[in-house]
């Protein structure tokens, strides 16, 4: 059988669930499955809260571009999870939509905060913050990224995102 060359690209908010539901949905359409930050991690030899901490946020931005364009010019079909701050540095949204679908995971602001208190993990921008000074956080990515992140192709808004509704919004992508 021939290898799937649909490209599906993850944005949305840090704790919005790309990883996680990135790695099922490649799972259950028989896609591979790349998460950006793991690729940085892997091709960098560091953990991403070591780049941010020893080089600076811009440093890792710089990664992010440069690992994104290396993922999206693979000749397979993937699925693939960025960061929450991919989208909105180095013009990387019109590249994503260049060579991509894009999926927006617009999760409530309510439920990514509960998410995040229970996560583990160190995500540097969140680093130290108690449960208020998370929320507050949130809003202010939500205001600065959303605008980025609604540049996608296709936008999925709730609590819960299934395989079924990413398979029946890309369909109707392709109809229209
Ligand atoms: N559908 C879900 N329901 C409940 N918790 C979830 C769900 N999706 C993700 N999580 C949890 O939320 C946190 C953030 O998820 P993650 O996939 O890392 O998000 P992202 O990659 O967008 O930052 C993790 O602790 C994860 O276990
Ligand atoms: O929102 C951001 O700027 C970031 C989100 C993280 O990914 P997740 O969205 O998968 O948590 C990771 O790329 C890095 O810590 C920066
Ligand atoms: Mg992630």
């Amino acid at each position: 059988m021939n290898r799937p060359t649909l490209k599906i690209v993850l944005v949305g908010l840090p704790g919005s669930g790309k990883s996680t539901f990135g790695k099922k949905l490649a799972m259950e359409l028989n896609f591979a499955f790349i998460d950006l930050d793991e690729y940085v991690e892997a091709k960098e030899g560091k953990s991403i809260p070591s780049i941010f901490y020893e080089h600076g946020e811009g440093a890792f931005r710089n990664l992010e571009t440069k690992y994104l364009n290396e993922t999206l010019d693979l000749i397979e079909g993937f699925v693939l999870s960025t960061g929450g701050g991919t989208p909105c540095f180095n013009d990387n949204m019109e590249l994503i939509n260049t060579k991509s679908i894009s999926v927006f995971l617009d999760i409530p602001i309510e439920t990514i905060h509960k998410r995040l208190l229970h996560s583990e993990g160190d995500r540097p921008l969140f680093n130290g913050l108690d449960s208020t000074e998370l929320k507050t956080k949130l809003e202010d990515l939500a205001q600065i990224r959303t605008p980025y992140y609604n540049q996608a192709k296709i936008k999925l808004s709730g609590e819960e995102i299934s395989t079924e509704l990413v398979l029946s919004e890309l369909l109707g992508f392709f109809k229209s």
